[in-house]
């Protein structure tokens, strides 16, 4: 099984350092962990960082992997190549580092990551005409059909209705479990972090300031302290935990 293990981790723009001595606890394939924090927290800038984008002092320790390209991403920006329809696109994503000759097993596996967004019709619209939402959907199925082990996402939930929040948080901790996927997805959102992921760590400033299961994560007292906010959290009808934020303090 995958595993991925930060150790004291450092990265900077320039001279300008961003992040400082992050380490966390071994992370395992079938989990899904928040990366949550403030705007300008880091938590981009540790995706661009654990993905070797930008270097730094400390160790990004992936152990466990069976295939050469274990890691995808999905950006916070998602850019669209209009000349591209949306097939073609996921297609793309999933030849990168592949062998050259599109197999059957390829074009399966557009079908599913594309099904299992409830995009299947958007496949031969052209990229560039697309949404926003759409667009962050097909984003979502570029990485997807990769069949990464361990999978990042940076706020993928940004422009989507609520109910396509939902379902795509639903697909993500489904497949983690089912394909024993690792998933490190940034969110602002605390109430989804709450709901649908197990872990979590909390940045702030450049720093991990919390890291452990998200409900002793996302406290009252570090809303408090991180978010400045009055906030209480309590389970609805149905039992899961609902954040009910009373003001800004
Ligand atoms: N390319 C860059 N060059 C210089 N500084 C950068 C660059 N990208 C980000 N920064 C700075 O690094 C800090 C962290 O930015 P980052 O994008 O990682 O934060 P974030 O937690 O993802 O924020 P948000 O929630 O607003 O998306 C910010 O102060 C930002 O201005």
């Amino acid at each position: 099984m995958v595993t991925l293990k930060l150790d004291r981790l450092s990265a900077s723009y320039g001279r300008h350092q961003i992040l400082a001595e992050i380490s966390t606890p071994t992370f395992e394939g079938g989990q899904v962990v928040a990366l949550l924090g403030p705007n300008a927290a880091g938590k981009s800038t540790l995706f661009r960082r654990i993905l070797g984008l930008l270097k730094g002092a400390g160790e990004v320790m992936v152990a466990g992997t069976t295939s050469e390209r274990p890691v995808a991403y999905m950006p916070q920006e998602t850019g669209a190549k209009a000349v591209l329809t949306v097939y073609e696109s996921v297609l793309l994503a999933r030849m990168q580092g592949r062998a050259l000759t599109v197999q059957a097993e390829d074009l399966a596996q557009v079908d599913r990551a594309l099904e299992e967004l409830e995009i299947t019709e958007l496949g031969k619209r052209d990229i560039g005409d697309l949404s926003g939402g759409q667009r962050q959907l097909v984003s979502a199925a570029q990485a997807l059909v990769q069949e990464p082990e361990i999978l990042m996402l940076d706020e993928p939930t940004s422009a989507l209705d609520l109910h396509r929040q939902i379902g795509l948080l639903t697909v993500l901790r489904r497949l983690a479990r089912e394909r024993s996927m690792l998933i490190l997805v940034a969110l602002h959102d605390l109430g989804h972090a709450l709901r649908f992921t197990d872990q979590a760590m909390m940045l702030e400033n450049g720093r991990l300031i919390a890291c452990g299961s998200t409900d002793q994560v996302v406290t009252p007292t570090l809303l408090h302290q991180v978010y400045r906010v009055e906030a209480r959290i309590e389970p609805c009808s149905k039992g899961y935990p609902q954040l009910i934020v009373e003001q800004a303090v």
